[in-house]
């Protein structure tokens, strides 16, 4: 963990991280008001990484027998495709603003890709040199994606614990100590990542809402959305439900005996972890759910056929355990659910949108490939 403090460079961040959660102090720039003004020129792109638009679901809850209002938070809306575009350009800007870093620098981040997609935004459009560390797991299509975007890429190997000299938090803070004039953002220790959600993702959601909210339903990689959106909604609606989701494999749920297979392999990508990130505060959830890749899978394909939503399996996960948990908690018609749904079908083209590799993982069979449907229409 000290390994990201770096000696030489200490750290004038104001913000005070509680170990296990946020200290409660919000940020002393809460509004930036331009960035949240609709209808307006946008300067640039940075100003549209915001106000993502919050969507009623139709067709799964009516299919899956679901007397509650769900709505979703779309966060694939976002230009880099993900709800990262919202942290990336908040840690960059507090950064700025405490002096740590001045346009030429260069920016290195470990990440499983949309944070990356995200800072190498952030980058073009203010001048820095963009390096991102990235697991083999994660898709050809967010590194091809990255590298449109000028970042450099650095891969390291896929089953590494995070504490592993080839990982790619260790190799991030190796290239930071090589390359003069670098700077790590750190989205797992970064205290403006979940006050980004705090400011922006949690006020949109009340603003939209007016007050009516009983459950929010969220996944954790950094656990930064979660955890910025929930402290905000808990102050304000103290008994809303906070449901948090974790692929089986990683460690973040609570009670730990629930991560019993933990650090199994899982091909979701962009939540879970093997370890526990400072930004993540694992007590303001009220109850988790693990969930694994082929219900997830699954349901983003259900997402895309049943809402016309074109989104990642992270939102596919978030999606199945917002069904479980309005099921469980017996939800009725007069009560409101949110799920976050974090990234755009974009990065998983060669992945779970693809047939062929749904089969050779079992996730689907050839009964029920995705283009049977046509086959059927035209035969008929
Ligand atoms: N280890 C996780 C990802 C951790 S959260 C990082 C974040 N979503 C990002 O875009 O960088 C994984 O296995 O995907």
């Amino acid at each position: 963990d000290d390994d990201w403090e770096r000696p030489n460079r200490p750290s004038k961040c104001t913000y005070k991280l509680n170990g296990d959660g946020l200290a409660p102090q919000a940020s002393p720039h809460i509004h930036r008001d331009s960035y949240y003004r609709t209808g307006s020129i946008k300067p640039n792109i940075l100003y549209c990484m915001n106000d993502s638009p919050l969507i009623r679901i139709n067709r799964i809850t009516k299919n899956d027998g679901v007397p509650c209002e769900i709505l979703a938070k779309c966060e694939f809306f976002n230009p880099g495709g993900s709800v990262k575009d919202r942290i990336a350009v908040r840690m960059v800007e507090d950064a700025e603003e405490r002096g740590l870093i001045q346009p030429g620098w260069v920016l290195i981040e470990p990440t499983s890709g949309n944070t990356g997609i995200g800072i190498a935004i952030t980058c073009i459009v203010k001048g820095y040199r963009c390096v991102i560390v990235i697991s083999e797991k994660m898709s050809k299509e967010k590194v091809d994606i990255m590298k449109a975007l000028g970042a450099e890429i650095v891969q390291t190997p896929t089953s590494v614990s995070y504490d592993a000299p080839s990982s790619n938090y260790r190799m991030a803070s190796k290239l930071a100590n090589t390359i003069p004039k670098s700077h790590i953002l750190n989205q797992f220790r970064n205290a403006s990542n979940p006050i980004a959600h705090y400011d922006g993702t949690a006020e949109e959601i009340l603003n939209a809402c007016d007050g009516k909210l009983n459950m929010l339903v969220c996944s954790a990689g950094t656990g930064g959305t979660l955890s910025g959106i929930a402290r905000k909604i808990k102050e304000r609606l103290p008994d809303c439900l906070i449901v948090g989701v974790d692929p089986i494999g990683s460690i973040l749920a609570t009670p730990d005996e629930v991560n019993e297979t933990s650090t199994a392999f899982y091909e979701i990508e962009g939540i879970g972890d093997d370890f526990l990130p400072t930004t993540l505060d694992r007590k303001i959830v009220d109850k988790w759910y693990k969930v694994g890749d082929k219900e997830s899978f699954i349901m983003s394909r259900r997402l895309a056929r049943e809402e016309g939503f074109l989104c990642g399996g992270s939102s596919g996960a978030a999606m199945y355990c917002a069904i479980k948990a309005a099921k469980e908690f017996n939800l009725t018609a007069n009560m409101r659910v949110v799920v976050l749904l974090p990234d755009s079908i974009r990065n998983y083209m060669s992945k779970f949108l693809s047939d062929e590799w749904m089969i050779a993982r079992a996730f689907l069979d050839t009964q029920t490939k995705s283009h049977d449907y046509t086959w059927f229409i035209i035969i008929s």
